[in-house]
């Protein structure tokens, strides 16, 4: 995609200061210096300086071959940098380079974001680093990445992450027919990283950084939400909203207040229905789709006491008033001036520099499900002006509005459903926006996503399952310094 990116109205620069871990580099990947000294490394989980460990992951840590080789290490020393070996590079960005490492030993393996620290200085991007390895720590949801580490390195900064081994959306967008996707596979994807933004949302992050090529996709085909650092953390005021009264607050729940309501699904109950793998016992009990879990998940590591009603009464003993209301978590007053993003993807108030808030995210998700159908972002202009301008002042167009081509004429186009969805989305005035008021769960009943089962969407069958991941073999061993005498041949 051309057009760049727009990474902080503060600095925009791309150069890469950053250190060079390039396995080409070197003689062999396993030559590659990770850091001056691993032995003063610190492995901040385990040391308990950041409070992440498998054991607050209830989700993504069980069953996990990965976690368990960790903490298998963990239980004998502190996990250092020296413990893996670099394969190769996955690629770089703004501000470090991921490389895929095998624990040694374990035949697991791991994304490693390196980042130079002192580089991260000079170009004033710490906080950045600072903040996705924030947010990377609370995350535990199927389609966001896990991090298994933070090593904290004399000159690295490191993060062990999930490896995703099917390549990104934008890579397997130019694979397809047309190099566009057809509906099934764009509903497929949008609804998974709906999810995912309404996770986020939920935890009071704000995005702002979806395009394909953030989207990676697993080695089951589902998808992974990757690339944190232009995000945005706030604090969330979850409000109840009942359904039939539209938006009117029933009651708030404070930091304090964060019980269940009477009537409502409790928490468990939630987050079973959402996350436990098919055929689990309790999925089959409960395949209530809920919109509002995240926060409950949240929520529930917390000692609660009842919530402040501040009306409604009848809410408190009434399951079915309960079934009327609808949390409503997301960050939508959420304001930040910051210019971040990719230019075809920018929302027009993030160029108006009016203050932005969690609608940034519905309005890139529309160029995004716009840009799978149609192989191309709406507003691109010759030049990153010119989509800018674009984006604030043109009207949106769907190129096969008075253009039809072939596949339109036989009906393989994209269907109305899908433009009406992209139309809601790609509002400008952002609190006309669809979701802007009532979040995600309003995106997920438009007739678009129709037929999705919200609940079990990772039991569905993805478009396209990328071929198994072949681990690489370990380089050969290095030749002995001495001539081989007689005996390192006695056994042939
Ligand atoms: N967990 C992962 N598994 C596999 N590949 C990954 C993983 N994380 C990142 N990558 C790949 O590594 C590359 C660099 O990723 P990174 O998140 O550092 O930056 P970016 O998204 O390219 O850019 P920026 O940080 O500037 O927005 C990307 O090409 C991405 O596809």
């Amino acid at each position: 995609m051309t057009g760049g990116g727009v990474s902080e109205s503060e600095s925009t620069d791309t150069d890469q200061q950053l250190v060079d871990l390039d396995p080409s580099c070197h003689s062999s990947p396993a030559d590659i210096n990770w850091s001056s000294g691993s032995s003063s490394s610190c492995d901040t989980f385990a040391a308990g300086s950041g409070n992440v460990g498998s054991s607050s992951k209830p989700h993504k840590a069980n069953n996990d071959a990965g976690w368990e080789a960790i903490r298998s290490l963990r239980a004998e020393a502190p996990l250092s940098l020296s413990h893996f070996r670099v394969i190769h590079k996955l690629g770089s960005g703004d501000i470090g380079s991921v490389y895929l490492a095998e624990l040694k030993g374990t035949e697991c393996y791991f994304a490693i974001k390196a980042m130079d620290k002192k580089a991260l200085t000079s170009r004033n991007k710490l906080m950045r680093a600072e903040t996705e390895r924030e947010i990377l720590e609370t995350l535990d949801h199927p389609f966001l990445p896990t991090l298994y580490a933070h090593l904290d390195e004399p000159q690295l900064s490191c993060l062990v992450m999930e490896f995703c081994p099917g390549g990104d959306l934008h890579v397997l967008r130019q694979r397809q027919p047309g190099k566009r996707f057809r509906d099934h596979a764009a509903r497929f994807y949008a609804s998974e990283v709906l999810l995912a933004l309404e996770y986020l949302h939920m935890l009071g992050i704000v995005y702002r950084d979806l395009k394909p090529e953030n989207v990676l996709v697993r080695e089951d085909g589902h998808i992974m939400l990757t690339d944190f650092d232009l995000s945005l953390k706030c604090i969330v005021h979850p409000t109840l909203l009942q359904k039939s009264r539209g938006l009117e607050s029933l009651f708030d729940i404070d930091s304090d207040d964060r019980a269940t309501p009477p009537g409502m699904p409790t928490p468990s109950s939630i987050i079973q229905s959402y996350v436990l793998p098919c055929g689990h016992p309790s999925r089959q009990n409960n395949p209530t789709t809920v919109s509002c879990l995240p926060v409950f998940h949240h929520f529930a590591k917390k000692k609660s006491k009842p919530p402040k009603f501040h009306s409604l009464r009848h809410a408190e003993s009434s399951a079915s008033a309960a079934s009327n209301l609808q949390l409503l978590a997301e960050p939508t007053d959420a304001r930040s001036m910051s210019f971040v993003g990719t230019h075809e993807y920018l929302a027009p108030e993030i160029i108006a520099g009016d203050g932005h808030g969690n609608a940034v995210d519905w309005w890139t998700l529309g160029i995004f499900i716009f840009e799978l159908l149609y192989g191309r972002t709406p507003f691109r202009g010759p030049d990153n002006d010119k989509t800018l301008a674009n984006v604030v002042a043109q009207a949106l167009h769907f190129p096969d509005d008075d253009d039809e081509d072939d596949e339109t004429v036989l009906g393989l186009g994209p269907s109305a459903a899908a433009k009406d969805l992209i139309r809601g989305l790609l509002v400008k005035d952002p609190s006309r926006r669809m979701a802007s008021s009532r979040g995600a769960s309003e995106i997920k009943q438009h007739a678009f996503f129709r037929g999705i089962n919200w609940a079990l969407i990772r039991c569905s069958i993805p478009p396209h399952i990328p071929s198994p991941f072949v681990p690489p073999r370990p380089p050969p061993p290095s030749p002995p310094d001495k001539r081989p005498t007689s005996g390192d041949f006695e056994d042939f």
